[in-house]
Order: C-alpha cells, then structure tokens, then sequence
C-alpha cells in the first residue's frame, strides 16, 4: 500500500491549488469556445467580419457602461474568425499532460501546457502546445525544473530559466496526479491529496521491502493510479531521436525496456502530423514479428490518434502482399512445418546461394507456379542446402537438409483432391468427416509456408515489380527477427521514400534471421540511417536486469542500461520434481489473484508445450487463460504463454515455470530467449524449476 504522509505540505497544497485553477480555465476557456463554434457553424466568414464592423461601430458610439459586453461579443467573434469554426479542439476530458513555466532573462514569464491538439486562449491565459512540432517542447524535454536553458528557436536565442516542470495526469477531466520533480502528489478515491513518497512509486506501490520469497509488491491492488502519459516522460534521448527528419530512416538500437517500441510509435505520430496528409495513415505502415506485440502495438497507437495505421505481423504482411503481387485471392499455406526447415528458410546464408542458384534464369514476369517450382528446385537439393549449413557457421544444424528435402517434396505433390476428381463423394467420405487428406502427409500437398512466401516474393523482384501500393512509411519493430528477404522487399515497397523507422536489439533475436545490422540496413537500400542508442532501461528493476546479463553471458554487451530502478530481488525457487515446483505457483498465484486482482502476471514457458502441461495445473482458476497465438487481451489477470509468443511485452510479474537444464540449455539461442523472457518483468520476477536446474542461472547461494 502507498502509506499517505501525515499532512501535505504548505508547497504541495499551493501546487495542487495552482494547477486545478489551471485546469479549471482550460475547461471554461474549452466550453466557451465550443459554445462560440457551436453557435456561429455554418456562418459564412464575411457575416462574421460584417458583425465585427458593426460591433466595432457600435463600440465608438456607445456608452461606457455599455463597453465591456461590447468588447467581450468583439473578442468572441474574431476568435472564431481567427480559429477555424470547425477547427478541432482538445480533449477536456484529457486536454493536456504537462505543464511548464519558462521565466525569460528579461524578467517576463509564459505558462505552456503540453497535449496533443494546439488551444489558446490569450484572454483565459491559456496555451496549449503540440508536443510533437511546438518549438518550445524542446525545452520541456530536455531541461528539469531549475535549469537555465538556452534554445534556438529559428534565428531568435531564447534563454531563461525553466520555473516549472510538471507531469500531469487528468482522467475524465479530474487533475488525479502531479509529479514535480521529485514531489509526487495523488488524490485519492475519496477525492483528498495525498504524497507519495518517490520509492514506493518505483516499486509499483507497496513501498515496503519485499522479502524474495513472498510473490507481490501491491501493483496490482485496487485503485491503482493511472500512469503518466509517456509522451510526457519521453528522455531528452528518446525526443531527440524524434527530431529525425520525417523522410530520412532512423535506426533504434536499446536494451530490453529502453523505449525502442515508444520512440518508434511517437516518430510515427510526428511524422503523420508533420506530413498532414489526411489519408496519410493508409499509408504508414507498422510491422512485427508477432501477434502479441501486433496487439500491443495497435493499443499504444490509439492514445496517439492513430488507430487508422495498419499494424501487422510478418506473417500477415507476407500473404497479403503474395496475394497482391501474384494476383493470388488465397494461397495454400500449410498448417505443419518442420522448424528446421523454417529457421533454414529465414537463414542469411541461403541468400547468396539462392541467388546463384536462380540467377541465370531469365524469365519475364514468372507466376506464382513457376517461381514455386523454382524455389522448390533449390529446397530439394541437398549440395545447396548443405553449402547453407556450412555458411551459417553452427546456426543451422545438419539435419536441417533432411527436414527441408523431405517437406518440400511432400508439398510438391500433387494434392489428392486433385487426384481424386471425378470421384464420387461417397466413396470418399470418412468415419471422422475429415478430408481424406486430413491428417496425413497429403494434407501437405499443394500448400507452401509461411516462410516461402518472403522468398518466393524476393524471387519475383529479380524479375519485375511487386505492384503494392508505396508506404509512406514503415516502422519494423523487433527488426533483428526480420530475414533479409523480408527486408528486400519492405525496401520495394518503400520505394524512393526512405522514411522509416527500425527498433531493435540484436540480444533479442528469437529467430535464425539476423545478419547484423549493417547487412540488414543495406538491404533495406538505407545504409546510412541515422543511429541512435537508447541507454536508460524502464521497465525492468536493477534485480531483473542483472539476472537478465547474467543469463547471456558471453553475449552481454560491455556497458548495462542506465539509471536501472532498485527492485524486489528476484525469486529463486527450485523443487525436487515439477510437479510440487507446479503446485508451489498454483498457490502462490491464487494467493497472488486475491490480493491484487488488477495485476497482470504472465507464466512464461520454453515451449507451447510446456506452457500446455502448466496451464492444465491452473485451469480451473478463474482469470487464468492459455495464450499460445498471441491473443493476449491485456486485461488483468494470468497468461500461460510460451517464449515464442511475448516479444515487445511487458507485465507486472513474470515467472519462468520451467527453468531447467532441459529447457534452457547452454546454448547462444536458449541465452538470448531466456533473456527476453526474464526482461519482460516490469516489478517482480520468480525463477521455478526442478531436477536439474539451468546452467544459464547463477549458482545457488547456500
Ligand atoms: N522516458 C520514459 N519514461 C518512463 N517510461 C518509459 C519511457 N520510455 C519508455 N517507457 C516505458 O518503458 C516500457 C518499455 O518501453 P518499450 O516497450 O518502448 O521498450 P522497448 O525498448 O521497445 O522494449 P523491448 O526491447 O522489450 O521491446 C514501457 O512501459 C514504456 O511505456
């Protein structure tokens, strides 16, 4: 529980009043303005500039008691002749997120409030600025409370020093919460004030220390307080990065939590409105390796009015983009595939030989069919294939060649439906009701993978165009899981337009797809994007990281994430068998649940297959659920998931099931997935395992 202070303050009672005065002017400035669209909608603007000459010759002739009303109807109207009758306003129920107040060396002093839709109201002594184009946001990001500041703004030096920095929050049109510097004020249910004391907000609530063995630091409890909006809390890093001109690319490079996916989204949301075209967003596109984080995404970009931006997977994208180029209304795509032959498929090394394998052959325009049958020429040839296990340097293990011959040329058969024309349908039904290729290697027959399809469109560029329509732009999130083939193609259909944005972290490849970033930039066609290196970590606590470099061993980039916040040690807990390991959680989560019902815990598995064997210990909880798809739903509650599926996520309380030697071996794939399940923490992580414990971990302490 966050424990209220005795008494508040006499500075904290003055902050609190100034700022609800505040917001009680924006909302009389909004409602008046509103009130004055509403009633001179649909005027043409010369009666309004009529009505201000008559108001203005009434003014000379009147009387003086008569002025004020006068002088007041002469504002109104040329305020809405100023201001688009139709121009939109901001929010009231959330109008801004920050305050600041600059005093100029030449003594004046100007009040600006940061949101995302521009409002002023001299009269009301009302500013709101756009944080993503006003000028002086550069001085709300980059200085604190009490610092001089010295900015350009065109050919005009501004200097002075910044009075007042604040983060705000108003829901429903309630001033909730105010941070200033490091006073941290929250009204309660009950509508009184209290202060938060800075470590217990860290900590996500409690405020006490919690012992490692006991799960819940009281994030979750009833009541938790709305956070500060993230546009207000970007770094002077993070705003920087944004100042990336809109049509050049932009590489994010971080740690795990470092903001990546936040700068990326924002860069989107300046760069829409920096274009301000209207049908712009058809245009944008936002592209990540998995539904989980696809989800996400499409939740962070609504509060950034940009619901209308196309959000998908790799998988996805690749069809739709197949179906379009090949002029395909569906593709078969098979339903099972060995993984070897995926992570081939994805492999850099099977570019170059690819290339030389395909391309001395010269065709204008090849279909669909006979780009498969190319591709299929390749798969099925095993010295090329073994020239690929040899060129990923241990990546690709040898029975890789196997995996791939075998399904490739089960999917070159002929499918038996086919075979089977003319039939009647009776001598073809089955007990089951199934096709009779259901569930046999036929089923395979005909179809492709997922995986073939960046292929078989990188093969159709050696020859002509995609015929998609041009992105204006592109934000690859997770990028180090994108295969160069994907990237090619982006590249296409990118066009002469360079604008986009990469995020990414090479200590986070879950897939045999990255080829470094130089590689994967040149393939991209934008070799020379801008780089920019996120260095502060924000979601996970100092215990949580630590365990997080330690996993990856020789891997660990030199220098660790700064500014990490103190935590909950992380919890260790092993067990002779799983079983007892499984039921100690059940427990501990059900006592978890009862205490803290709004938290969001995710199980996270090394497999969909131990994720199953877990959730069925836990079935019968309620708010429990299995998400092996990426359907997670982000509401409260526990997610049995797998590793696979939690990229770009991030929860309240993580714990690792299964932290065995069988399940996270010592190798460099089990280390960089081990890391990002471990990192997805954002307040307090638990370690279970049984037998054998994973050598990836640190040694117990006795
Ligand atoms: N400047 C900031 N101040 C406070 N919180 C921040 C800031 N920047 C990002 N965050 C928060 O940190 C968390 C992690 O951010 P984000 O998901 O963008 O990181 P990431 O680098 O993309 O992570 P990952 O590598 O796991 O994909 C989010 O909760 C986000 O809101």
């Amino acid at each position: 529980m966050n424990e209220p202070k005795e008494a508040l303050s006499a500075q904290a009672l003055a902050l609190i009043a100034e700022e609800e005065a505040l917001l009680g002017r924006v909302h009389s400035a909004l409602q008046a303005t509103a009130a004055r669209q509403q009633a001179l909608r649909g005027q043409p603007r010369s009666a309004l500039l009529e009505r201000l000459t008559e108001l203005r010759d009434e003014a000379t002739s009147a009387v003086e008691s008569d002025l004020p009303a006068l002088f007041q109807q002469i504002d109104n109207t040329r305020a809405v002749l100023e201001r688009d009758a139709s121009a939109k306003l901001p929010e009231p129920s959330t109008p801004y997120f920050a305050h600041l107040r600059l005093k100029r060396h030449e003594g004046t002093s100007q009040e600006y409030l940061l949101g995302r839709t521009t409002f002023t109201d001299a009269q009301a002594g009302v500013r709101i600025i756009d944080w993503r184009y006003a000028p002086i946001a550069r001085v709300f990001y980059g200085y604190a409370e009490g610092d001089d500041y010295e900015e350009w703004f065109g050919d005009r030096l501004s200097e002075g020093v910044v009075e007042a920095r604040r983060l705000l929050v108003i829901e429903r049109g309630v001033l909730t919460r105010i941070r200033a510097g490091s006073l941290h004020l929250e009204r309660t249910a009950q509508g009184d004030w209290r202060e938060v004391s800075a470590t217990s907000v860290l900590s996500g609530g409690a405020g006490t220390a919690v012992r490692a063995g006991s799960l819940g630091v009281g994030t979750g409890e009833e009541g938790r307080a709305a956070r500060f909006d993230v546009t207000a809390q970007l770094d002077a890093e993070q705003f920087e990065a944004l100042q990336t001109a809109a049509n050049e690319p932009l590489l994010v490079l971080g740690s795990a939590g470092s903001g990546k996916t936040t700068v990326a989204l924002h860069r989107l949301s300046k760069i829409t409105f920096e274009l301000r075209a209207a049908s712009l967003p058809s245009k944008m596109k936002v592209i990540v390796p998995e539904e989980g984080l696809a989800r996400l995404s499409k939740r962070l970009l609504a509060p950034l009015e940009l619901r209308n931006v196309s959000v998908e997977t790799l998988d996805t994208w690749a069809y739709a983009t197949a179906c379009t180029a090949f002029g395909m209304k569906t593709i078969p795509l098979s339903s099972d595939k060995p993984a070897l032959a995926a992570r081939l498929k994805r492999h850099p090394a099977l570019k170059p030989v690819l290339e030389r394998q395909l391309g001395k052959r010269k065709t204008k325009d090849p279909s669909f069919k006979i780009l498969r049958k190319r591709l299929a020429e390749v798969l099925t040839d095993r010295t090329a294939l073994a020239e690929v296990i040899a060129a990923s340097q241990g990546d690709l293990p040898t029975p890789a060649i196997d995996d791939t011959v075998r399904h490739t040329m089960l999917q070159l058969a002929t499918p038996l439906a086919k075979e089977l024309e003319g039939y009647h349908p009776e001598a073809l039904a089955t007990i089951d009701g199934l096709s009779v290729e259901d569930s046999t290697p036929d089923a395979l027959a005909g179809t492709v993978d997922a995986e073939d399809l960046p292929l078989l469109l990188y093969l159709k560029l050696k020859y002509s165009e995609l015929g998609t329509d041009p992105l204006a732009h592109a934000v690859l999130d997770e990028a180090e899981d994108f295969s160069l083939f994907e990237l090619s193609v982006v590249a296409q259909q990118l066009g002469k337009t360079r604008s986009c944005t990469l995020a990414g972290d090479e200590m986070q490849q879950t897939t045999t797809s990255f080829a470094g970033w130089p590689a994967a930039l040149a393939e991209l066609g934008v070799k020379d994007a801008a780089t920019v290196r996120l260095s502060v970590s924000y979601r996970c606590p100092r215990p949580v990281i630590e365990l997080a470099r330690h996993v990856l061993g020789p891997l660990a980039p030199e220098s660790p994430p700064k500014n990490a916040r103190d935590g909950v040690p992380v919890g260790f807990h092993h067990f002779p068998e799983e079983a007892q390991a499984w039921l100690f959680v059940r427990d501990s989560l059900k006592d978890l649940l009862e205490r803290e019902p709004k938290a969001s815990v995710a199980v996270i598995a090394s497999s969909p297959e131990a994720a199953r064997a877990f959730h069925k210990v836990v079935d019968d909880m309620s708010g429990v659920r299995l998400v092996l798809e990426g359907d997670f739903s982000f509401e409260p509650g526990v997610d049995v998931t797998d590793v696979e599926s939690i990229k770009g996520l991030e929860f309240d309380y993580v714990i690792l099931p299964d932290a065995t030697a069988r399940s996270w071996p010592q190798t460099d794939e089990a280390r960089r997935k081990l890391h990002v399940a471990i990192t997805r923490a954002s307040h307090q992580l638990w370690v279970i395992s049984s037998g054998v414990r994973s050598r990836l971990l640190p040694a117990p302490q006795s």
